[in-house]
């Protein structure tokens, strides 16, 4: 592997150094040309680690990141509205409407809950041209936002599957862009996500669980520090370390329906998020490209499943109690990701803000 990047090789969190984990960065403009190289890299980025920076910077990206500054304006907006307001609709369906802070499991486990709220903007809505998104920004302009912003996330997350399908010598029916066919319903997503400080949902109200992706593909934005991943290593994947947020790029990540249908050779990445800084709200975009309904593959127990069975039911377990998430396996919530120790080497120095979460954490290792 050949890390390429700047970023610090450790930083300090709760009293302890954390790695930054290195990894490769795609050039989109090169992609976007299918240069032979590059999509060596990316493939080989994806077999071997699960995840890259993306580069935006340029002509053919810079759209992209044009729409995720529009999105970030309108997220500021929409979640300073009052709650009746954002929760008009409720949570229509798993990938789509709108989910209050602590609906979901923490980042420190069985026992804490989420510290986000989040709106899910599905991809078919807005292609028919009927989205339901809550009055605060319903407005024409704010819809025009939300399109231009899932087209190019649409087209970035295309160009690189067209990569993969390239990287790995597939052709015709079997690409993986003829499972992912913009007419053909699906659960692809824009989410936008708001993290609020520590100090204001509490300490039992933290961060987002620690999982692998339903998605195929995800195409992630935040300028904030929080996401932490487990790469794989020889013997399952290593510590938690911190992904350093790079100026003009996005944080590639496979997720499970992408690692299935690559017979298991792609790695799902290993993720969740902490609070860097207990004191910040911090904002992030994920655009989940998703496998049409009906494609079928073999998940990670082997059972033959369609993507929106495994969506459905893997958003279960998201959501379910902790005693009912605990019994279902735990390759539902890794993907059959395997894990070499305890997310956290030695048990969190404690900080106030998440003095609760912290001992969750020395329990569960
Ligand atoms: O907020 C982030 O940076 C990551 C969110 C995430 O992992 C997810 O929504 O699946
Ligand atoms: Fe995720």
């Amino acid at each position: 592997m050949a890390p390429t990047t700047e970023a610090p090789q450790t930083v300090e969190w709760q009293g302890r150094q954390v790695p930054v984990w290195p990894m490769r960065t795609i050039n989109y403009s090169l992609l976007l040309s299918q240069d032979p190289d590059e999509v060596e890299k990316v493939t080989k980025a994806c077999l071997e680690d699960g995840y890259f920076q993306l580069d935006l910077n340029g002509i053919d990206g810079r759209r992209m990141l044009e729409d995720r500054e529009e999105v970030l304006r309108l997220m500021h907006r929409f979640f300073s509205a009052p709650l009746e307001a954002k929760n008009e609709y409720g949570l229509i369906d798993s990938h789509l409407g709108y989910e209050p802070v602590g609906n979901r499991t923490g980042a420190f486990g069985a026992g804490t809950r989420d510290g986000y709220e989040m709106l899910k903007v599905s991809r078919d809505e807005i292609q028919q041209g009927s989205p339901r998104v809550p009055s605060p920004i319903k407005n024409s302009d704010d819809l025009r936002v939300l399109e231009h912003a899932i087209g190019s996330c649409n087209t970035v997350t295309k160009v690189i599957l067209s990569a993969l399908s390239t990287g790995m010598g597939l052709t015709g029916a079997a690409r993986f862009e003829n499972s992912h066919r913009n007419d053909r319903p699906s659960t692809t997503t824009l989410s936008m996500m708001h993290y609020l400080p520590a100090n204001e949902t509490g300490q039992h109200k933290i961060g987002h669980q620690k999982h692998t992706d339903i998605s195929s593909l995800t195409l992630l934005f935040s300028d904030q520090w929080g996401l932490q991943i487990r790469p794989p290593g020889e013997c399952g994947a290593r510590e938690m370390g911190f992904v350093a947020p790079r100026p003009g790029c996005a944080f590639v990540h496979v997720g499970d329906s992408l690692r299935f249908a690559s017979g298991m050779r792609f790695q799902s990445c290993i993720h969740r998020v902490v609070p860097f800084d207990p004191a910040e709200h911090r904002y992030s975009i994920a655009y989940f490209l998703r496998a049409e309904d009906d494609t079928m593959f073999q998940d990670s127990e082997g059972r033959w499943v369609t993507a929106k069975e495994w969506h459905d039911q893997k958003f279960k377990a998201f959501t379910d109690p902790p005693v009912w998430q605990a019994m279902a396996p735990k390759s539902m919530i890794l993907g059959g990701m395997v894990e070499d120790g305890a997310d956290d080497p030695v048990p969190i120095v404690p900080a106030d803000l998440v003095k609760g979460a912290a001992k969750e954490t020395a329990v569960e290792a």
